[in-house]
């Protein structure tokens, strides 16, 4: 108790959201003890007009006041029920909504440390199952619950303004089923479907650890051990479970057998109450059949804080992961010293390897200058994207430092969108319009803003001659469009984004040359006053850059400016020749 107490206090994820949308909320109660509510009123007119139609009526309106009201009651029942299941899941469905976005954007900002900590198959986790079983929390658990304590609370009122020695004796035995069973199924069951839980987290961690390693399972010929490790899970998973199924049958006959006894309470408390005339007689009847109908909102209560075990592993996990990502987001506020506009960028003594292999970059120091052009070049396999990774955060050096002004990149990462933007080789086009696009790179610029960036990049044309301008769909990679012009679609993207510096990893490696001269001419008057990276293969557009650094063998092997390295190294010389005009790898 004192531990679902601590839980409650300190979630932010699923206990705050009641706040939101609460005449919503107020609704689906009332929704919900409106359909207990007609459910109980059909039986009691039913009771009353079956008890009275066994008498002479004096006038047909006798029973035909309960004969409509029966008819009204049980189209009720069903409406309302649809009703709250409607409103339910419309709230649970905005809230989750929210939660995804959430979600989103936390395990985004905090990539680097949400994933060091944690297994994919944990993230995996926590993204669908967790997720799905908050949405259940509220369905299952919460609404039920308070709306079966409403009714629990209006069933006393409701005998206690007749009479109170009878209310209490019906909240004392209905209190065996609101109160005793729940309480007894969490002590019992709690345990046991904690431990469910854990194992069908751990077993999902496992599945997916299992699937990204199969083939080393399979090489290592482990393949039989493999299965025996999951059905031993599953195993130890359908114990539980039938433990808990069959507590389940006890607690529910025991919930029936209580709401017997309140049905007898009631019998003796109506025939004392009505029992004496014979108009009287009939109300008997109605207030037995009425406690019914109840029974459902009763036991529910059971059936949901019997869950709580499962929904609070959940609510721990994405606490847990809320908090790792937040350790981040404060660390970089801590380390950070606003926008950063004038960048200056050094990788000091850096060494790098994966998965503590050979290392791939060893002792690596580079400064790059605000408003720099640098391109990099090296065989394939050098290291050349491993130091875009470096830069990007994407990886940690083993040791060394990579710094943007003094500050460590890792303490950058949620800036990182606002500092860097990416031209890679293949332009993301998504299947949206045009517009929607290119506000991907921001998604506050104004149509005049997306005609400017398009004029920049030669576009504006293009983009003016489709049927529907910047309303005009895309497919999905841009298929309408030619190669050069995803391209320019990706640098108006950049433009938008307006960062002060600007990666490009062979952006034009699957262009014709002469496109790819263009385009590279484009790239780089339209960012003339931004720092670029700039990853290649190839010696063409070379001259656009003011420095060039070579990695070989884990290091810089040759540095300085085009025209330097012309004069100073034959080996660029020849290269550069040989490229003249030509697509020849280095
Ligand atoms: N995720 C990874 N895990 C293990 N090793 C990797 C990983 N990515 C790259 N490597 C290795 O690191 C070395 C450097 O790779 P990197 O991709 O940085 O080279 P590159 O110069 O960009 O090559 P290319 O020009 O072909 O893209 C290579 O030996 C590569 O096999």
């Amino acid at each position: 108790m004192h531990k679902m107490l601590e839980l409650i206090k300190k979630d932010t994820w699923v206990f705050p959201y009641l706040k939101s949308y609460k005449k919503l909320l107020v609704l689906i109660i009332f929704l919900g003890f409106m359909t207990t509510f007609s459910g109980a009123a059909l039986m009691f007119t039913s009771g009353f007009l079956i008890s009275r139609s066994a008498q002479i009526p004096e006038n047909i309106l006798m029973v035909y006041v309960p004969i409509v009201l029966t008819r009204a009651f049980g189209i009720g029942r069903p409406t309302f029920r649809y009703a709250e299941r409607l409103v339910s899941h419309n709230w649970v469905l905005k809230i989750v909504s929210v939660f995804r976005r959430r979600l989103y954007e936390l395990v985004e900002v905090g990539t680097k440390s949400v994933y060091a900590k944690s297994q994919t198959g944990e993230v995996l986790n926590v993204l669908d199952n967790d997720l799905f079983k908050i949405e259940n929390f509220y369905l299952r658990t919460l609404f039920p619950t308070v709306i079966g304590l409403v009714i629990y609370v209006l069933i006393a009122i409701g005998v206690g303004i007749f009479n109170w020695g009878f209310a209490l004796a019906i909240l004392l035995i209905l209190g065996m089923t609101v109160i005793v069973a729940p309480m007894v199924t969490l002590a019992v069951n709690g345990a046991r479907d904690f431990k469910q839980q854990q194992l069908e987290g751990q077993l999902y961690t496992d599945l997916t650890d299992s699937v990204m390693g199969l083939q080393d399972w399979i090489l290592a010929g482990r393949t039989q051990e493999l299965f025996d490790r999951q059905q031993n899970d599953f195993d130890a998973i359908n114990k539980i479970k039938s433990k808990q199924s069959h507590f389940n049958w006890w607690r529910d006959m025991f919930g029936a057998l209580v709401i017997g006894a309140a049905a007898v309470i009631l019998m003796i408390f109506a025939t004392r109450q009505f029992g004496n005339d014979s108009f009287g007689v009939n109300w008997i009847a109605a207030f037995v059949l009425a406690i019914f109908p109840a029974e459902d909102a009763l036991t529910t209560i059971s059936t949901g804080v019997g869950e709580w075990p499962r929904y609070q592993d959940s609510i721990q996990r994405l606490n847990k992961m809320d908090a790792q990502s937040k350790q981040e987001w404060q660390k970089s506020d801590e380390q950070s010293t606003g926008l950063i506009t004038e960048p200056e960028i050094k990788f000091n003594q850096v060494n790098f390897s994966y998965n503590d292999s050979k290392l791939v970059l060893e002792n690596l120091n580079l400064t790059i200058k605000n408003g720099q052009k640098l391109a990099i070049l090296g065989q394939s396999g050098a290291g050349k994207t491993t130091l875009l990774k470096l830069l990007l955060g994407d990886e940690y050096p083993d040791s060394g430092a990579i710094t943007i002004n003094d500050h460590n990149i890792s303490s950058l990462q949620q800036q990182r969108s606002d500092i860097i933007s990416v031209l890679d080789q293949q332009p993301h086009i998504f299947a949206s319009s045009v517009a929607n696009n290119l506000r991907l790179g921001n998604l506050k610029a104004t149509d005049e803003q997306l005609w400017d960036v398009l004029k920049q990049v030669s576009l504006i044309d293009l983009v003016r001659s489709l049927p529907e301008g910047l309303d005009t769909p895309m497919t999905e990679m841009g298929s309408r469009f030619s190669g050069g012009e995803q391209q320019r679609f990706a640098l108006a993207r950049v433009l938008l984004q307006d960062t002060p510096i600007v990666v490009l990893d062979e952006p034009t490696v699957a262009l014709d040359p002469i496109t790819e001269l263009t385009v590279l001419k484009t790239i780089f008057e339209t960012l003339s006053d931004r720092t670029i990276i700039w990853v290649t293969h190839h010696l063409t557009g070379i001259e656009f850059v003011d420095d060039v650094i070579f990695i070989e063998n884990k290091k810089i092997s040759m540095q300085g400016t085009p025209e330097q390295l012309m004069t100073t190294e034959p080996r660029f010389k020849r290269l550069l020749q040989m490229d003249h005009g030509n697509l020849i790898d280095i």
